[in-house]
């Protein structure tokens, strides 16, 4: 080809939010106008971590934009496993509250893993629990609750390439269990052929250049090179990196994704930005996942995103 590429269509991951939120909102109020249920979220953080901070008080935020019931609990470093876990207890029994999120990572002395497993399955809005994580690969969505980040994806994704992705090549990079496997079950869910690449893929640039879709879930900034994506591909930028931009003065930082977002967007067909891209639509999810926690309590039957 000699003509020059246009660049990408950018996908506005805050406008698909933000319609998200506003379907949360107005049947939040429809369900407390037909059963007097409030959807209720608690969010749980332990420790100081700055960039966790940010993320818990946006989500409280919006929780309160949905008319939520929003509580935070927020613990100091040094508290015990056997502390954590009975504010666990203490949120699976309350009745006011449908969706329970520890922020992740814990302290080093906590274990992941025990926190998730002991938080009550209905409301496991993170979709976590090995109970979620099991119908999701199974095809059991309908009384599961999927991870918010590849849910958000998803809806991206079939903005551009519609709910069916029959005969398109997915690539994930990245296999962990909160974003790039339940991201490799959804496309496989709506028919992509899917791969997962990982630290150990021999030939990632050979693997990505086979992707109509490529998730990027890394947590490397802009390691995804313009030379590795294939033309007209649709690019999903998941990483969220902080580095130094002396540029904009000292000691000043900005946000990156894992895709070398200009080199990419003369290739792709579309592409997530970082900001602006996935981060809204993982709490827009999150909101909904709790709206559909609460219709599940009350008896009914909650909307489809
Ligand atoms: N936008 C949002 O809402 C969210 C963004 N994030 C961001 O997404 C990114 C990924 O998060 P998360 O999945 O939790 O990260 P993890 O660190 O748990 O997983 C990273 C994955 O990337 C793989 N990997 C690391 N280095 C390479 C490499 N050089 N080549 C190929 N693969 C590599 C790892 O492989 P291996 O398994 O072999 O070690 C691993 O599977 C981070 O930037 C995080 O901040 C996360 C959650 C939500
Ligand atoms: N139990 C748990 N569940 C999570 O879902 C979870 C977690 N722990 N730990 C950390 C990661 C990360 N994460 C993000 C959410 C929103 C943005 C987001 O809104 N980002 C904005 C920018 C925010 C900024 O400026 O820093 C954007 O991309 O536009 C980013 C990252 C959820 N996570």
């Amino acid at each position: 080809m000699t003509a020059q590429m246009q660049d990408a269509a950018v996908i506005d991951g805050r406008s698909v939010a933000d319609s998200v939120v506003e379907t949360v909102k107005q049947a939040a109020e429809e369900l407390k106008q037909q059963t007097g249920v409030i959807p209720g979220i608690a969010v749980v953080i332990v420790g100081e971590d700055p960039a966790s901070k940010v993320y818990v008080a946006s989500k409280g935020k919006k929780a309160k934009e949905c008319g939520f019931h929003s509580v935070q609990h927020t613990l100091a470093d040094s508290t015990s496993e056997a502390d954590l876990l009975a504010l666990v207890e203490e949120l699976n029994d309350d009745p006011q509250i449908h969706g329970i999120l520890v922020q992740l990572p814990l302290p080093g002395h906590i274990d992941d893993g025990r926190v998730i497993q002991a938080i009550n399955p209905q409301k496991d809005v993170d979709g976590f629990h090995v109970i979620n994580a099991g119908k999701l690969t199974t095809g059991e969505v309908e009384t599961a609750f999927v991870p918010c980040t590849p849910a958000g994806s998803t809806l991206l994704i079939e903005r551009v390439r519609g709910k069916d992705l029959s005969g398109l090549n997915a690539v994930v990079v990245g296999r962990s269990n909160i974003v790039g496997k339940p991201m490799a079950s959804l496309l496989l869910a709506a028919n992509a052929t899917v791969t997962v690449a990982h630290s150990r893929t021999p030939d990632l640039p050979a693997a990505c250049r086979n992707a109509d879709i490529l998730v990027a879930a890394v947590g490397r900034p802009e390691m995804i090179k313009g030379d590795w994506v294939k033309p007209g591909a649709t690019i999903i930028d998941v990483g969220i990196n902080r580095i130094a931009a002396p540029e904009r003065g000292e000691g000043k930082t900005r946000l990156v994704g894992d895709v070398a977002y200009g080199e990419c967007a003369k290739v792709a067909g579309a592409i997530t930005p970082v900001p602006g891209g996935v981060g809204p639509m993982t709490i827009a999810m999150l909101m909904a996942n709790t709206l559909v926690s609460a219709y599940r309590h009350a008896g009914r039957t909650p909307p489809n995103f």
